[in-house]
């Protein structure tokens, strides 16, 4: 270890410590992971998850390790060093993230994670701070608990940081898999869009009692092999004050809150894949660039003083099955200001979204959305639910309530004030009605 000069610490994880550190060789600054528990023959460092795991992965949304130290039968691990972890960049952050900024998030994520199942592991402790992030770039890191999808259950041991925890291991079944990991990708979607976790459980029946509140209570029989039938029949004979993922989460758009939906699916088989979510209508929507409220301004300064919109309906046909909720329509408004304009703050960015190929420097096209008569429920039958044409911009939305559904935030978007924090969710304030220490 006299190869690497150690300049500070960044973490402190239950197995080790990490530091940052600098190759006095190489000039490479690195991480320094210092295993706490000491390691007295090569075999053993070589049998963890961690070694075993990362040794065969090799992807640019994986955590590179790039050396193995034993010395004084203590062990390192030298990874390539990033600047933030997920958890800190959303704790410091003041105004929510761009769905563009979010989308890029998740499809890396995604794409680390559908490589990893790929080759037959799966990582079990996804969360905020297992994902590290240098200049937008996003890496999975911590495989302490990375398990091989060939690996015999029963899975028995405490598995993954319980806020992102799957409903199957809250359950205690003995056979799980790389689904886990997907549950917590839908929770973590969540928290980008609203900086505060989905499921904020205070313990482990507790958490399954705040997952009711948003998801309804599970068909019990989902899961054939739990062992904690107490908290089973707890959770059955509790009444829930049920909201909705949409409620919860007012600036996320329709296809946000589908994915979402989808991957916090109570039956592990019902969550979509890695690669099955990339191919989510949410990635496919139209690129999204920030611009200064200024330059916004200026922008709409020098188009004609009346509006003048423009349809617009390329591809689609008129049949509803062909439309799916949050369509957005694109129309080339020649509008002078839209009021929205002047009532945002100064300091606020603004989002614009640019339909690809259609727009030019001269004549920005502008997302309207194509609402669907029940506003924005998502869990509606598409099929049953005709599709009515409602041309009017997006709306800045403050008040957010059981019936009240948020606005389509495809398309023209606001920066709007922060989403509602636990304390604006007062059934996420409120804990389970049971003893926690005798489930703990
Ligand atoms: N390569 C790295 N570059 C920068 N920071 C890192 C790196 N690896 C880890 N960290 C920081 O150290 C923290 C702890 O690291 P890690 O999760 O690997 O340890 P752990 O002991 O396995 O933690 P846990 O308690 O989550 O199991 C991370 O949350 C992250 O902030």
């Amino acid at each position: 270890m006299e190869r690497y000069k150690i300049l500070e610490e960044i973490g402190d994880g239950t197995c080790g410590s990490v530091y940052k550190a600098v190759n006095l060789e190489t000039y490479e600054v690195v991480a320094v992971k210092k295993m706490k528990r000491k390691f007295y023959y090569w075999d053993e460092c070589m049998n963890l998850r961690e070694v075993k795991a990362l040794r065969k992965l090799n992807h640019p949304h994986i955590i590179k390790l790039k050396e193995i130290v034993r010395e004084h039968n203590e062990l390192f691990f030298i990874f390539e060093c990033m600047d933030h972890n997920l958890y800190q960049i959303m704790k410091e952050r003041e105004r929510p993230f761009s769905e563009g900024e979010i989308r890029s998030f998740m499809s890396q994520m995604l794409q680390g994670l559908a490589h990893m199942h790929k080759n037959g592991y799966f990582h079990r402790d996804l969360k905020p701070e297992n994902l590290l992030v240098t200049n937008n770039i996003l890496k999975i890191a911590d495989f302490g608990l990375a398990r091989e999808v060939v690996s015999m259950p029963p899975y028995t041991e405490y598995v993954s940081t319980r806020w992102y925890r799957a409903p199957e291991v809250l359950l205690q079944s003995s056979s799980y898999t790389p689904a886990v990991d997907m549950w917590a990708v839908g929770a973590i979607l969540a928290e980008l869009f609203s900086l505060t976790p989905l499921f904020p459980g205070e313990s482990e029946i507790d958490q399954l009692y705040k997952i009711c509140c948003v998801l309804g209570k599970p068909d019990w029989t989902t899961f054939p092999e739990a062992k904690s039938i107490s908290r089973i029949m707890s959770i059955s004979h509790t009444d829930f004050p049920q909201t909705w993922i949409a409620d919860v989460l007012p600036c996320a758009p329709p296809e946000a809150i589908d994915l979402i939906t989808r991957l916090c699916s109570w039956d592990p088989l019902k969550r979509p894949t890695a690669d099955q979510a990339l191919n989510h209508p949410f990635f496919s929507m139209a690129t999204q660039v920030s611009y200064p409220l200024h330059d916004l301004e200026l922008r709409l300064n020098t188009m004609a003083a009346m509006p003048n919109l423009e349809l617009n309906l390329w591809d689609f046909n008129t049949e509803p099955e062909e439309c799916f909720l949050g369509l957005t329509l694109a129309v080339k408004p020649s509008a002078p200001k839209l009021e929205m304009v002047h009532n945002v703050s100064q300091d606020m960015s603004e989002n614009f979204l640019f339909c690809p190929g259609v727009n030019n420097d001269r004549e920005p096209s502008v997302f309207w959305s194509l609402l669907s008569p029940d506003e924005n429920r998502i869990h509606a039958p598409v099929e049953s639910s005709p599709l009515t044409l409602s041309f009017s911009p997006m709306q800045q939305h403050t008040t957010v309530g059981p019936g009240l559904g948020p606005p389509q935030t495809t398309g023209f978007t606001m920066a709007s004030s922060m989403q509602p924090n636990m304390l604006d969710r007062p059934w996420m304030a409120v804990s389970a009605p049971f003893q926690q220490s005798h489930y703990l």
